[in-house]
C-alpha cells in the first residue's frame, strides 16, 4: 500500500490494467442517478446471485460518502488487513456456496464515523488505492457500487479502469426517478467515458405484501423499460420492494444460515436470478 490511506498525493495516469485486477474475469459498475434508488442493494443482490450460481464473487465500495456494504453484508466493524501482496478483502461466510468478499472504505474508518468528507483529489487517490492495492486473487465477478450521479469518484473509476476492460455498467433507477434527467445524464456518462451499458434495472417497482407475497403496484412502472428504449439499451428487469430483504438484512448476524444461503431461499431471488442471466448471457468477454 502506498502512504497512509486518503492522503493527498500526486495522481499519476494508469498506464496500463491495474495488476491487482489480472485475475478478474469480469468486472461490472453499478451506477445510479440519484442517491436513495437502491444501488447498493442491487449491488449487494447481485453479488449474492452470482454467488449462489457458484461464481468467485468480489464487491468493491467506492461510495466514499455513505458506504453501506459493510452494513448490507453483515461485515460492520470487520477491519481490512494488509498482506505482502496487498489489501485483503473481507471474507463473507458462504458455507461453501460460491465465495464472496468485501473491500469498502467503511472498514477503514472504524470509529470514525460511516461518512466523510473529502475533497476531488483526495477521494481520487483513495479509488485509486482501492483499483492498485486490493489483493483480490482470482475471481469471476467483481462488481463496483459507485456514489449516486456523476461526480469525482465515477471520472476517476473510468480513469482507473480505462486500460482494465470491464464488462460495462447496470444504471439502477425507481419508477419515480425515471422521468428526471438524472438517469439520463448517467447513461449519457457512460456514453461519454466509453463505458458498455449492459442495461437498467428498475428497483421498487411495486410491493411484495409480507403476508401472501402477491405483489402490488404502488406507484405506476415501465418507465425504466421505457428509457432503455430512449438509449437502446437492454432492459433488465423491476425488482420489486420486499421487507423480506430488509428483515434479512437485519437479522443475518443471529440467523442459522448465511447471507447467501438465506438469500437464495427469498422471494427476489429467482427475480435477481433472470437479471442477471440476462447480464451474463450478453457473454462480454473474459478479462482472463
Ligand atoms: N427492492 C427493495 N426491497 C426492499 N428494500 C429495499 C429495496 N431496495 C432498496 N431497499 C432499501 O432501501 C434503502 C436504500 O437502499 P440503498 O442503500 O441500496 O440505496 P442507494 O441507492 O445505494 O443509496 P445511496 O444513494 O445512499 O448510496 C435501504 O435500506 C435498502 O435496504
Ligand atoms: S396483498 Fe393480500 S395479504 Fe397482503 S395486505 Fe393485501 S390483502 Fe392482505
Amino acid at each position: 500500500m502506498s502512504g497512509e490511506f486518503g492522503e493527498e498525493e500526486q495522481i499519476e495516469e494508469q498506464e496500463g490494467p491495474a495488476p491487482s485486477l489480472a485475475q478478474i474475469k469480469h468486472i461490472i459498475l453499478i451506477l445510479s442517478g440519484k442517491g436513495g434508488v437502491g444501488k447498493s442493494s442491487v449491488t449487494t443482490q447481485a453479488a449474492l446471485t452470482l454467488c449462489n450460481m457458484g461464481y468467485k464473487v468480489g464487491v468493491l465500495d467506492i461510495d466514499l460518502t455513505g458506504p453501506s456494504l459493510p452494513r448490507m453484508f453483515g461485515l460492520e466493524n470487520r477491519s481490512i488487513y494488509q498482506a505482502a501482496e496487498g489489501w485483503l478483502p473481507v471474507p463473507v461466510e458462504t458455507n461453501g456456496v460460491g465465495s464472496l468478499s468485501v473491500i469498502s472504505l467503511g472498514f477503514l474508518l472504524g470509529d470514525r464515523g460511516n461518512s466523510v468528507v473529502w475533497r476531488g483529489p483526495k477521494k481520487t487517490a483513495m479509488i485509486k488505492q482501492f483499483i492498485k492495492d486490493v489483493a483480490w486473487g482470482q475471481l469471476d465477478y467483481l462488481l463496483i457500487d459507485t456514489p449516486p450521479g456523476t461526480s469525482d469518484e465515477h471520472i476517476s473509476i473510468a480513469e482507473q479502469l480505462r486500460f482494465s476492460e470491464p464488462d460495462g455498467a447496470i444504471v439502477v433507477t425507481t419508477p419515480q426517478s425515471v422521468a428526471t434527467a438524472d438517469v439520463k445524464k448517467e447513461l449519457n456518462f457512460c456514453k461519454k467515458v466509453a463505458l458498455h451499458i449492459l442495461g437498467v434495472v428498475e428497483n421498487m417497482s411495486g410491493f411484495i405484501c409480507p403476508h401472501c407475497e402477491e405483489c402490488t403496484n404502488i406507484f405506476s412502472s415501465g418507465g425504466g423499460l421505457k428509457l432503455a428504449e430512449e438509449f437502446n439499451v437492454p432492459y433488465l428487469g423491476n425488482v420489486p420492494i420486499d421487507p423480506k430483504f430488509v428483515e434479512l438484512i437485519e437479522n443475518q448476524t443471529t440467523a442459522d444460515e448465511s447471507l447467501v444461503e438465506s438469500y437464495g431461499k427469498s422471494t427476489l431471488c429467482p427475480i435477481f436470478k433472470d437479471i442477471m442471466d440476462k447480464v451474463l448471457a450478453q457473454n462480454r468477454p473474459a478479462r482472463c
